[in-house]
C-alpha cells in the first residue's frame, strides 16, 4: 500500500497550525502556522467602535476558517503529498471557546444585525468576564446540593460554558434570543468541514458539565438558575455527543475544494487542544499526569476510577481516552506570566544585553537566572496573574512577589515567576494525590518545555520526579492528526483505536529531567513558603486580591 498521511491541525489562543504527518510512523512531514488576522480581541470590536470592559477576550470564527484555508494546502504544498494519500484529518482547539449560531449554522457576529454586539462574538477561552455567574452557578448548586458540582472539583470556572452562556442572557438577552446554537468552536468547525452537527464529550465534559450517564445539569436546576434558562440543554445546546476518538463524518464537497482535499475524508470528532495531547506522548493508560504547558498549563491524568477530589477542574469518562476516566486540573496563565514580565517589566539595559548575544530576552534571562540557587533570591511569587484554576477556581485572584530589595535583579524575578509556576503544579499533583488519584509519572509537552530548560529543571526539583519530553513540538497537531488517523481507520491505513495510534505514531526524547537532590531540598522550604502565602492570599483573606482587582475594573 503506498504511504498514508493524516493531518492535525491545532487551533491556540493566538494562531492555528496544521501538521502533515505519516500515518505509520507519526513523522512530522511539513507544518504551516497561519496567525489569526483578528488575534484576540479584548479591547475593541473589529470594524467598530465599541469598546470591550476588562477581562473580555473574544475571536473572529472568520480566522478560524483562514487558518484551514491557508494552512492546509501549504503542508499538501511543501511536502508534494497527494490529496488521495491523506486520509483523516483531525482538529483540536482552545476550550471552552464558545459562538453562538443563527439557524444556518452562521455565527451572530458575522451578521450586520448583530456585528456590534459584543455578546455575538466568539467568546475565548480566557474571556474571564463571567465571574459573576460562576460564582452564582456554584452557589446555587452548592445549595441545592446539586451531584455534577463535585466532579468538577466543587466549582465550576468562569471559563466554561454555563457562566458563559448565563452572561450572555443577562447582559445581551437578545442575544440569547436570536441564537439557535451555543456551540464550542471545535464543533462549529468540525461541523463547517462535514455538514454534520455533532458535539465532542470531551469539551462537554469538561466544558459543558454534561455526563456520559446523567447528561448535563438538570432542567429544575437550570430553571432555578434563572426561568428562562429552562430548556437550555434540549435548545440551544442540542445535539448528540459523540466520544473522542470517533468519527465526526466525511469531508463536504466546499471545503474539500477549499483546502485542496478529496471529498469524503475522515474527519475526527473535534478535541481540546491540552487532551489531544496526552495519547500523542504515548500516555494512554492510568497514572501518567501530562502538562501541557504553554501560555496556560493542563495537567491532565487517566484513570480507572472515577473519584471526585477537591481543587481538580473535572474528571470525564471517555474525556481524554475512550475507556478510562480523564482527570483534567490546571494553571490559567504560565507562558503568558513569563510574557507580561518581558514585555511589560524588563528594564532597557537587559532587551539590549540580550540583543547584543543575538538571542531572545527570555533565553537572555534563563541564561543569568540558571546561575543562582533555589532561594538565594529572597523572592517567592504566586502564579495568579490569570487567576487561579486549581486548585482554588476562582478567575479573580490576582499576581503577587515577595521578597523584592533595591538589590533585586530582573532575572532574579524571572527565576521566581518560574519557580512559582511550578509550585502551583505541585499543589496540583498534593491535590490529586489526596484526591486517591495516583500520579507515579511526568509527563511535559507543549511549547515550554522545548524553550526553556531552566524552567524544566525547576519542574523536576519542585516535584521531586524525572520528567518526560515529549518529541514532538507540534504535540497537539500530532494528536488531532492521530485522532484523524483513527477517524480513518485500520482498514483506510490509520488505526482502530487511538492506543494503537500512539504505539506507531507518539514518541518521547530519550533525555529526561532529573531531580537534583540538594535543590528538592531547597524548594522544600520554599514551597512551605508558597503554600502559607497561598493559604492567605486564596483562603483565608481571599477578599483582599478581589477588592484591589474591583478598584481596578471601576477605575
Ligand atoms: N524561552 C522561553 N521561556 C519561557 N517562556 C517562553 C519562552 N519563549 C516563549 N515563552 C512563552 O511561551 C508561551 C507560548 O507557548 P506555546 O506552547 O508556544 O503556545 P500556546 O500555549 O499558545 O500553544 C508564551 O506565553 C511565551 O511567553
Ligand atoms: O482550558 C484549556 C483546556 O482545558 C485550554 O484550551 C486553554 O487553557 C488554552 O490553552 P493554551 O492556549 O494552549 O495554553
Amino acid at each position: 500500500m503506498s504511504k498514508k498521511y493524516a493531518i492535525g491541525v491545532d487551533y491556540g489562543t493566538e494562531s492555528g497550525r496544521a501538521l502533515l504527518v505519516d500515518a505509520a510512523t507519526g513523522e512530522e512531514i511539513a507544518s504551516h502556522v497561519t496567525v489569526y488576522p483578528h488575534g484576540v480581541i479584548d479591547e475593541q470590536l473589529p470594524g467598530s467602535e465599541v469598546r470591550l470592559e476588562p477581562d473580555w477576550a473574544l475571536q473572529h470564527p472568520l480566522d478560524y476558517m483562514e487558518v484551514l484555508k491557508q494552512s492546509i494546502p501549504a503542508v499538501l504544498k511543501e511536502s508534494f503529498v497527494k490529496p488521495d494519500s491523506v486520509i483523516g484529518i483531525g482538529i483540536d482547539f482552545t476550550a471552552c471557546t464558545m459562538l453562538p449560531l443563527n439557524k444556518a449554522g452562521v455565527p451572530l457576529c458575522e451578521l450586520d444585525e448583530w456585528k456590534d454586539n459584543p455578546h455575538s462574538w466568539v467568546k475565548l477561552w480566557k474571556h474571564h468576564a463571567a465571574q459573576e455567574e460562576a460564582t452564582r452557578i456554584n452557589a446555587l448548586a452548592e445549595e441545592r446540593g446539586e451531584a455534577f458540582l463535585s466532579r468538577y472539583g466543587g466549582k465550576l470556572s468562569s471559563e466554561w460554558m454555563l457562566p458563559k452562556v448565563h452572561q450572555i442572557l443577562n447582559e445581551a438577552p437578545e442575544v440569547y434570543e436570536a441564537a439557535d446554537l451555543f456551540m464550542e468552536a471545535a464543533d462549529w468547525v468540525t461541523m463547517q468541514l462535514t455538514s454534520v452537527m455533532t458535539r465532542n464529550s470531551c469539551t462537554a465534559g469538561y466544558k459543558a458539565n454534561w455526563h456520559k450517564g446523567d447528561g448535563y445539569p438538570s432542567e429544575a436546576f437550570l430553571k432555578a438558575l434563572d426561568p428562562r434558562l429552562e430548556h437550555l440543554t434540549s435548545t440551544k445546546l442540542r445535539g448528540s455527543i459523540a466520544s473522542i476518538g470517533t468519527k465526526a463524518g466525511d469531508l463536504n464537497q466546499q471545503m474539500a475544494e477549499a483546502i485542496g482535499l478529496l471529498p469524503n475524508t475522515a474527519v475526527a470528532v473535534g478535541h481540546i487542544d491540552a487532551h489531544a495531547m496526552v495519547p500523542a506522548v504515548g500516555v494512554v493508560t492510568p497514572g501518567k499526569l501530562v502538562l501541557t504547558m504553554g501560555t496556560s498549563t493542563c495537567h491532565l491524568l487517566l484513570s480507572d476510577k472515577e473519584i471526585h477530589a477537591d481543587g481538580i477542574c473535572g474528571v470525564v469518562e471517555d474525556g481524554i481516552v475512550a475507556g478510562y476516566y480523564g482527570y483534567e486540573a490546571g494553571q490559567s496563565a504560565v507562558g503568558d506570566i513569563f510574557a507580561w514580565f518581558v514585555n511589560e517589566a524588563v528594564p532597557s539595559e537587559v532587551k539590549q544585553a540580550a540583543q547584543q548575544q543575538n538571542v531572545s530576552v527570555h533565553e537572555w534571562l534563563e541564561q543569568q537566572a540558571a546561575q543562582s540557587r533555589p532561594g538565594e533570591s529572597g523572592l517567592l511569587a504566586l502564579d495568579w496573574w490569570n487567576g487561579n484554576r486549581s486548585v482554588l477556581m476562582d478567575a479573580d485572584l490576582t499576581g503577587l512577589i515577595v521578597g523584592l530589595t533595591l538589590q533585586t535583579k530582573p532575572a532574579e524575578i524571572y527565576r521566581a515567576l518560574l519557580e512559582a509556576t511550578a509550585f502551583g503544579t505541585k499543589k496540583i499533583i498534593e491535590a490529586f494525590q489526596a484526591g486517591g488519584i495516583t500520579v507515579d509519572e511526568l509527563y511535559a509537552c507543549g511549547g515550554l518545555p522545548q524553550k526553556n530548560r531552566l524552567l524544566m529543571q525547576i519542574y523536576a526539583d519542585v516535584t521531586g520526579r524525572e520528567i518526560k519530553i515529549a518529541d514532538s513540538v507540534q504535540t497537539a497537531a500530532l494528536g488531532a492528526a492521530m485522532h484523524g488517523a483513527v477517524a480513518a481507520g485500520a482498514e483506510a491505513g490509520g488505526y482502530d483505536t487511538i492506543a494503537d495510534a500512539a504505539m506507531h505514531m507518539a514518541r518521547v526524547k530519550d533525555e529526561t529531567y532529573k531531580p537534583i537532590p540538594e535543590n528538592v531540598q531547597a524548594y522544600q522550604q520554599l514551597y512551605e513558603a508558597y503554600s502559607t502565602l497561598h493559604h492567605y492570599f486564596g483562603e483565608e483573606n481571599k477578599q483582599l486580591m478581589k477588592d484591589l482587582k474591583k478598584l481596578r475594573l471601576k477605575g
